[in-house]
């Protein structure tokens, strides 16, 4: 298809797929979830203001916040600053090789801050192989300019780069997404799909997606990607873990061909503000889910990740850090019936043939 086929492009170039290893294919190393910030709720109950700890935005973390941080991670605008943390990231990225880790799929894309001379930078002081994300993050960080777009004008937008390289840099995308989408979908979250689908038909690139968060919404993506010609076999359905929750429903969406990503590895949390219907699992729920997902047959189709979007969730603020699904999700999924060889695909195997070009 394009001279990328049978590779894997990184932010350092195209990659002989072999040398990926164990790859969590969604995390950002640095982004900006400013337009994602919800107030924290008001305490309730018979507490005494004095009491109750809510973190004000002034405050600076401190280890005695961190329980508050794990409950309300989108009511402080500094946790939500992940652009300022190289330094961290970078002796994350460090251990994350020492704990075996190999590839990171970053999924910044237009309306999160992505860095792209900062993944290269990272890549080349790490060692560990960084693949970049093309397109647009969810409408309401679309600018007026995106909106703006024809389908075909967004298609070479997101062709230009993968081919050529994003944000007036030379550095090239290696996949499209994280493409992100509401629920309902946008008429202009509409477009970026049929645009993305379009340059997945023209470049044979793996795509992933960010859905609304309601169970109808990986679906009505799916159709809509395929509907405009997309991949949906070289497709990622993210954040499954917030948004199916009945397994009848879920074997339904599986059917439909997609990797099916349980991302959100380390995030537990009581009330979800983005959803308050939404009972978020514990990490031991998603690892029962992953293996319902393995006895059913879907066992190539699986990927996980940690999506570390946030400052709380590093290592340096008391969070689990990167290497949380090697050092802590994969003994526990040893201790459930998982085989090494089973863990070897949701590592190894599925995001290689994922990521490699047709
Ligand atoms: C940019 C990071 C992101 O979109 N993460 C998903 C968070 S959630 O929608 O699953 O809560």
């Amino acid at each position: 298809m394009t001279e990328l086929s049978g590779k894997v492009q990184t932010v350092l170039g195209p990659l002989d797929p072999d040398l990926l290893g164990r790859t969590m294919t969604h995390e950002h190393l640095t982004m900006t979830f400013d337009c994602c910030y919800r107030p924290p709720p008001t305490p309730g109950g018979d507490l005494d203001p004095e009491d109750s700890v809510v973190l004000d935005q002034a405050d600076p973390f401190e280890m005695k916040h961190m329980f508050w941080l794990q409950q309300n991670p989108y009511g402080h605008r500094a946790n939500l600053d992940l652009g300022r943390e190289g330094d961290a990231v970078r002796e994350e990225l460090l251990a994350y090789r020492r704990a075996g880790g190999g590839a990171v799929v970053e999924n910044t894309t237009t309306g999160i801050d992505r860095d792209l001379e900062a993944l290269r930078r990272l890549s080349r002081d790490t060692g560990v192989h960084v693949v970049g994300g093309a397109g647009f993050y969810v409408d309401c960080t679309h600018t007026e300019a995106t909106r703006g777009m024809t389908v075909e004008q967004l298609t070479d937008v997101i062709v230009g780069e993968v081919l050529h390289g994003a944000d007036g840099t030379d550095i090239r995308c290696g996949v499209i997404g994280e493409i992100g989408t509401s629920w309902p979908i946008t008429d202009s979250e509409k477009k970026v799909l049929r645009a993305t689908a379009r340059a997945q038909a023209q470049l044979g690139c793996p795509v992933i997606i960010h859905p609304g968060r309601d169970s109808a919404a990986p679906a009505e993506v799916v159709r809509i990607l395929q509907e405009a010609g997309g991949d949906i076999g070289k497709t990622v359905m993210s954040h499954l873990d917030r948004t199916i929750f009945d397994h009848g429903e879920l074997l339904e969406f599986a059917k439909q061909g997609c990797y099916l990503e349980y991302d959100l590895f380390g995030t537990e949390m009581l009330n979800y503000p983005f959803n308050l219907a939404v009972d978020m699992p514990s990490d031991s729920q998603r690892v029962q889910t992953l293996a319902f997902l393995v006895k059913e047959g879907y066992e190539d189709r699986i990927l996980v990740a940690q999506d570390i979007h946030t400052k709380h969730r590093l290592t340096k603020y008391g969070g689990h850090g990167y290497s949380h699904i090697l050092k802590n999700i994969v003994p526990k999924m040893l201790t459930r019936g998982f085989s090494q060889s089973q863990v070897d695909k949701v590592l190894i195997e599925n995001p290689k043939r994922w990521l490699t070009f047709k």
